[in-house]
């Protein structure tokens, strides 16, 4: 059915309206998924390292919103982390992009952690779009469109303005690496902040759900070496529309595929972030 005059008017207005909802709806979809399945017996087998955990709930939920997606819009891109680890190439080309994390928080899916997200980004000529992400046990649908504000459950969502990094509650992930080296340098990270006198560091496991977090203004600050574009895509949108930044570690401009990351409510407590860390090298996910 063509669609009518104000159809084509609001598609125009909003060309990505459609993607949005679908997005939406998928995030709801496979949270469900999700929460059912964190209390029952898993599958469980490891990716990069021992700690980097992967179960059939992960590849069932992503094929179930790459089949929708491509089926809805087959002229897409897609970036998806069990796709990626598969094999599939991790570039971001100026085609509509979809950049999927089916679960993020496996590690406490398998121990029945209840701190778990479906994350869903999407970008467009290389620049994101909108974030969907669904705190599956919570039951919070986080979003955030370019240019139209950040929601959680249709609440708006407003960053921090903490500017003092010893008045700052810093969120932190650990990343899959394990070796000696690697620990050495997330722990003195740690306490460089911790002898900043920030009010605490805290990991709970799943990046994209801190990060939204943050966006809520429940943190100051984030920062990580070792997560990938499927964790930042999402959030990243979600923060900059809370009123938040997200920038690389060096303090410059976030590089998606850079597998680092510093995101703060204020430039300020970012800029005191990225100045305390040591630099943890991941390597690139366009470069696997
Ligand atoms: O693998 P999933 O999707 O669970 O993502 C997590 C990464 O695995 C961790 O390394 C990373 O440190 C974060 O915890 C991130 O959420
Ligand atoms: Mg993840
Ligand atoms: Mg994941």
């Amino acid at each position: 059915m063509k669609p009518s005059g104000e159809d084509r008017e609001a598609q125009a207005g909003d060309p990505w309206e459609e993607c949005f909802e679908a997005a939406v709806q998928l995030a709801l979809r496979a949270g469900q998924i999700v929460r059912k399945a964190l209390s029952e017996e898993k599958r469980v087998s490891t990716k990069t390292s021992t700690a980097d955990l992967v179960t059939e709930t992960d590849q069932v939920v992503e094929d179930l919103i790459l089949s929708e997606l491509h089926q809805r819009f087959p002229s897409h891109r897609f970036i998806a982390e069990e796709a990626v680890a598969a094999g599939a190439k991790c570039v971001l080309t100026p085609n509509p992009t979809w950049i999927v994390d089916p679960i993020d928080g496996t590690c406490n899916f398998v121990h029945r952690f209840p701190t778990v997200a479906v994350s869903i980004g999407f970008a467009v000529d290389q620049e994101l779009e909108f974030g969907v992400i669904h705190d599956c046990t919570e039951e919070r649908l986080y979003t955030g469109r370019r240019g139209r504000g950040a929601f959680c459950n249709g609440q708006r969502l407003h960053v921090s303005v903490e500017t003092e990094l010893s008045r700052a509650l810093v969120l932190t992930e650990i990343g899959p690496r394990r070796d000696p080296a690697t620990l050495k340098l997330f722990l003195s990270n740690m306490e460089r902040l911790l002898r900043a006198r920030a009010h605490g560091v805290r990991v709970i496991g799943s990046s994209t759900l801190a990060l939204c977090h943050l966006a809520s203004g429940a943190a100051d600050a984030y920062y990580q070496f070792g997560l990938h574009c499927w964790d930042l895509a999402a959030a990243t949108v979600i923060i900059r529309e809370a009123g938040g930044v997200v920038i690389d570690t060096s303090g410059g401009p976030l590089d998606l595929m850079s597998c680092r990351v510093v995101a703060a409510g204020t430039r300020e407590v970012a800029m005191l972030v990225a100045q305390a860390l040591q630099t943890i090298n991941y390597g690139r996910d366009d470069e696997r």
